[in-house]
Order: structure tokens, then C-alpha cells, then sequence
């Protein structure tokens, strides 16, 4: 009997593609009714893109993995009828899914404003700080902890010999989306966009103004060298030309692999003393599972079955130990306590931790804005002005908030 097909599409490439390609045959070996066929689509944004090219063409996969800045038109497609939302599959299927289970900073960037959850959690990431445990310690200097102490830290690596002592990737998402969270700063209106399509961005204000200054101030003194808009940076960090490195907490797999030649660490995000007395907790990053509509019953049973099968502790545990994915069930990280993983993998804990500091304000819990792939765009070019010297970060923000409002108000155009 020929097994029904269910098509998944993901944007996870190299180490993280592999292990997402695992979950698809280790599902298909368990059980000979369903076949899910994993198929790499690119990076965040051409997955994306391209599923909705192929939704427009009738051709579009069962599930689609999106990053967390299409949520807001991920939900507006919803409410068009393009989706088969995740609370109605897994009922429809017949299949318990307890949302209670997830971690609640997770389970609230994709809900609905009823509460529905309209897409499964799956690699839920937030940025650390990694550092060069070997270089920290050749400069006799501790990893910083402030804003203050990252620049006079920057300076002794310098004066110790380290090319470019600091250095980030997802520009947008590390230095002003989680700066502002962890500072409790909103980036815009409404709630970050949350309270409706009716907001406007607010992030030219002094603070992140200040610190997108401050940065461009380290790239003159030689202390920052940028090296592009996603992960592109990441090699600097491995081949040891940065000695701290903002981002994505969903390194840490590739870098148990690929750095062999230095101790590397994870720290929590640096604070602005100047902004605030303590940090608030960081958001989220990564990637949630999208169900598209227009496939058969049984296709969507399977579909059902393989999101219920990447949701149980076993699967989630293994998948966050050996990715940097933040567990996002309780059950998941439970297990990962039980097996003693953060207890032998010192600041594994680290984007956990900074998820969930603090009770998340209407600045921390995240955002919804519309049109947010292409204001990221934005966000990265202005940024670019101002590493190149060509806009301070004043103007840079202003223009940033200005272009970025004019899609904002396009967005809220085309779905009210
Ligand atoms: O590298 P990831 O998967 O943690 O994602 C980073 C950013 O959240 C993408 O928007």
C-alpha cells in the first residue's frame, strides 16, 4: 500500500537541516501509513517567499517553517483561509495537545488574539552573548556584563592582539529588537503591534539611538569590524578574529563541532546601565510550523501525527541539546534537567534563563508588525549607513522608523 505523502518545508540548512532531515526518516521508520518528504527551501526568507509563490500556484507544501518575523502576515493569511491553524488540526485530528505544556513566552507570539494557537513552536531561539574563553583569558579581563565594560573589555582584547574583539549577526533582532526587550523598551505602539495593525514604530528613541552610536563609535576605535545581515559573521567567531559575538543561541550545536582550537562560552546579553537598573528578559527568536490549507483528510491526519511526534519531550530534548533551541515544553526541559545536560554543558541554561527572568511586559513579549520582513530590510540597510559612516545613528533610526511606518501603514491598508 502506498503511504500517504505530507511535503514539509524548512529554511534549516548544514548541521540544523541535517537533524531536522532525522526527525522526517526517524518518523517514517516508526509507523508505514505516512511519508513526510523534509525539503530544504533556503534560508528564513526564501522559505518563505517561496511558499507563498507556491500557495498563489496550488502547489504549496503541507507545513512550512516561518521565522518569527512573518508571524503578522503568517496570521493575516490565516485570516484569509490559507491556513489550517494548529489547535483546529490537532482537534480535527483527534490528537491531545496541551498548550499549557509550552513555555508561555512561546506560546503567545503565536496565538491569536483568542488565544488559539495557530502555529507549533519548533525552534524557538533568543540571543547570548558568546565569548572566547581562551582570549578573555589571555587579556586577564572578565566577560562583561554591562554595555560600559563590553567597550573597555573590547580594548584590553584589542591591546592584547584580537583583531576585532566584538561582533553580531540579525542585526535588527540582537541589537534593537532584543536590546529594547531587555531593556523594556518598546520598539513600537500598541503593544509592539500585539493590541492591532494600527502601530507605529518607535525605536528612534534616545536609548537605541545612543547604543546603534555607541557600536558605530567601536567600529572607528577598531573594536567592531560588521560582518553581515544573518550568520554571515559566525566563521569570524570560529576562526577566532572576534572575541564576543552577539547572536542566536541556536549556535551552540555547530559551535561543539566546529570550534576545537578555543574554550567558547555563552553569556546573558549585556545590560545599558545608562537605560536601565536590571534586565527585563529577552524574546524570542527562530521558527514555528505552519499548516497551509488546501490538501486532503488524510494528508492533514499525518501531517497531525508528525508536529504531535516533533512535539514530545524526547524529540524536543534532543533536538534543543543538540541545536541551542531553547527546550519550549516544560516536559522537554525537565528531561534535559534529569539527564543532567545543563549540569555538564556550563551556560546552556543562558537563553532559558533570559526568556524567562521576568514576568514579559507589553515592550518584552515580543513583536507583531506587519510587512516585518521587508522592515527588517530596512532596519539592515540604515544599520549598513551607519557601520559604513555614512548616516549617524540618529538619522539612521529616523529614517528606519519613517520607512519602516510606510509599510507599516501598508500593511494595516491591505488587512483591516
Ligand atoms: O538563527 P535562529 O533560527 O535562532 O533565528 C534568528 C532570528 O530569530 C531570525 O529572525
Amino acid at each position: 500500500q502506498d503511504r500517504v505523502e505530507i511535503n514539509f518545508w524548512h529554511a534549516m540548512g548544514g548541521q540544523l537541516g541535517e537533524r531536522v532531515d532525522q526527525f522526517a526518516s526517524d518518523f517514517n521508520a516508526m509507523q508505514d501509513t505516512y511519508q513526510v518528504n523534509s525539503i530544504y527551501q533556503g534560508n528564513y526568507t526564501e522559505t518563505m517567499t517561496t511558499a507563498v509563490a507556491a500557495f498563489r500556484a496550488g502547489e504549496q507544501p503541507h507545513i512550512v517553517q516561518v521565522f518569527e518575523v512573518g508571524t503578522a502576515t503568517m496570521m493575516s493569511a490565516a485570516d484569509n483561509g490559507a491556513i489550517y491553524p494548529v489547535h483546529q488540526l490537532m482537534e480535527d485530528a483527534g490528537i491531545e495537545f496541551d498548550e499549557a505544556s509550552y513555555i508561555s513566552g512561546v506560546i503567545s507570539y503565536y496565538s491569536d488574539t483568542e488565544g488559539n494557537l495557530l502555529s507549533l513552536p519548533f525552534n524557538s531561539s533568543t540571543p547570548v552573548m558568546w565569548y572566547n574563553a581562551d582570549m578573555f583569558e589571555a587579556a586577564g579581563v572578565e566577560v562583561p556584563t554591562t554595555w560600559d565594560e563590553v567597550v573597555e573589555a573590547s580594548r584590553a582584547l584589542k591591546a592584547n592582539g584580537v583583531e576585532s574583539p566584538f561582533g553580531f549577526g540579525w542585526q535588527s533582532w540582537t541589537m534593537i529588537e532584543n536590546y529594547s526587550a531587555w531593556h523594556n523598551i518598546p520598539l513600537g505602539t500598541m503593544e509592539n503591534g500585539f493590541a492591532g495593525v494600527g502601530t507605529e514604530f518607535t525605536f528612534n528613541n534616545d536609548a537605541v539611538v545612543n547604543h546603534i552610536q555607541r557600536i558605530a563609535d567601536m567600529g572607528e576605535e577598531g573594536l567592531f569590524t560588521y560582518g553581515g545581515r544573518r550568520g554571515d559573521s559566525r566563521g569570524m567567531f570560529v576562526n577566532g578574529e572576534v572575541a564576543m559575538w552577539i547572536n542566536s543561541s541556536a549556535y551552540y550545536g555547530g559551535f561543539v563541532n566546529d570550534i576545537t582550537d578555543f574554550e567558547f562560552g555563552q553569556a546573558m546579553l549585556p545590560l545599558d546601565t545608562d537605560v536601565a537598573d536590571a534586565p527585563q528578559n529577552s524574546i524570542i527568536g527562530g521558527a514555528t510550523l505552519w499548516v497551509l490549507q488546501g490538501h486532503e483528510a488524510d494528508e492533514y491526519q499525518g501531517a497531525a501525527e508528525f508536529l504531535a511526534f516533533l512535539s514530545t519531550a524526547e524529540q524536543q530534548a534532543d533536538w534543543a541539546g543538540s541545536t541551542g533551541y531553547v527546550p519550549i515544553t516544560t516536559a522537554a526541559a525537565d528531561l534535559m534537567t534529569e539527564q543532567g545536560f545543563f549540569e555538564e554543558n556550563p551556560g546552556t541554561d543562558t537563553a532559558i534563563e533570559q526568556l524567562s527572568l521576568n514576568e514579559p511586559t507589553p515592550a518584552s513579549r515580543g513583536l507583531r508588525f506587519g510587512n516585518f520582513v521587508q522592515i527588517r530590510d530596512v532596519i539592515n540597510e540604515e544599520l549598513e549607513a551607519v557601520w559604513s559612516g555614512d548616516k549617524t545613528a540618529r538619522e539612521a533610526m529616523d529614517a528606519a522608523v519613517e520607512r519602516g511606518n510606510d509599510l507599516l501603514r501598508r500593511f494595516e491598508a491591505a488587512n483591516s
